[in-house]
């Protein structure tokens, strides 16, 4: 007898959930899809709650990142669906949670499923099965979309309504195809060593302010008072007008600098008032090729665990993550 393989399904709602609501008012979450016939596999699904992605919070991230090391180590890969708009912050979330050898695998879809072009069942699939290839473990949490195959760091949703949605410098790290009954798979590049952090909670407050040609800080004061720390989507290598800086100098909560340019990292190159050197020596701290909502994630997750600026500054920098 050949041995089965063992694939947890999670579902957490999303548009691959989602149906036409009853009352015409839209499309809304109803019910979980099902992972198209998988000859070998068993299929174990599970339903920590279900939702549109925009209302799933870093607690969601957490409570998933819980239930995948519990049910993990009893199965052989792990395929999560979740509503493409914050997929990126939960697959980059379980990146930093989880240690686990399983693959852990994230999709979704950008069609519901009464549409003609319904993409739900063929991401699903090759979901599936690169969740339950040997390849694909000690890589991290990764998200399969129309074929790609993507690093949790690095992906990020490009398209509002295209079935091909998910892109993100320097692009996809592999890619699945089927022939047949037959899926290939290939990696452009081997896993690498990993670190992961196990926050008790994920609750400190990070705000994320975006920079404009004309700012002078409106806003910054609101977070400043607020917030225990703050993200902000800079120009460019990571400048920002002269207005911010001695507001970035006088600030105790750590800053980090991202950019709003949607390639390329952060870099104290520029030694104008604003500019990221000049950043940089006031306290902030360069996000390296993470965006804005993904630096978030890391901030919450670097001050869930208690580290301080400096050891902030440190995962940063060294890029342990
Ligand atoms: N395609 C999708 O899943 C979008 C949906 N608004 C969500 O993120 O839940």
């Amino acid at each position: 007898m050949p041995v089965m393989q063992r694939l947890a399904v999670i579902h957490t709602g999303g548009t691959i959930a989602s149906r036409p609501s009853p009352d015409g008012r839209g499309l809304t979450p109803q019910q979980a899809p099902s992972v198209p016939g998988l000859p070998g596999v068993e299929v174990r699904d599970f339903q920590p709650f279900t939702l549109p992605s925009p209302q799933v919070t870093p607690a969601h991230m957490l409570q998933l990142g819980d239930l995948i090391a519990r049910v993990a180590p009893e199965h052989d890969g792990v395929v999560v669906t979740h509503g493409t708009d914050t997929l990126e912050e939960t697959a980059f979330a379980l990146h930093l949670l989880l240690d686990t050898p399983a693959p852990v695998v994230l999709t979704g879809s950008m069609r519901h499923a009464e549409e003609v072009s319904w993409d739900g069942p063929g991401n699903l699939l090759d979901a599936a099965g690169v969740a339950l290839h040997a390849r694909s473990a000690g890589r991290g949490p990764l998200v399969v979309f129309g074929g790609d195959i993507f690093d949790a760091r690095t992906v990020t949703k490009v398209h509002t309504t295209a079935v091909d949605a998910f892109g993100g410098y320097p692009g996809p790290i592999g890619r699945i195809d089927r022939e047949g009954d037959t899926a290939h798979l290939k990696y452009f590049a081997g896993p690498e060593p990993r670190v992961s952090y196990h926050p008790p909670h994920l609750n400190a407050r990070v705000d994320i302010l975006y920079a404009y040609a004309g700012w002078r800080g409106e806003g910054y004061a609101a977070a400043r008072a607020g917030a225990d720390g703050i993200v902000i989507a800079a120009l460019g290598t990571g400048n920002l007008p002269a207005e911010l800086l001695p507001l970035i100098a006088a600030t105790r909560q750590p800053v980090v600098i991202a950019t709003r340019t949607h390639a390329g990292p952060v870099l104290p190159v520029y030694g104008y008032a604003g500019g990221g050197a000049t950043l940089v020596d006031a306290g902030a701290i360069p996000a390296s090729f993470l965006n804005a909502h993904k630096a978030r994630i890391l901030l919450l997750t670097l001050l869930g665990c208690g580290l301080d600026r400096g050891e902030i500054r440190r995962v940063f920098t060294q890029m342990e993550f």
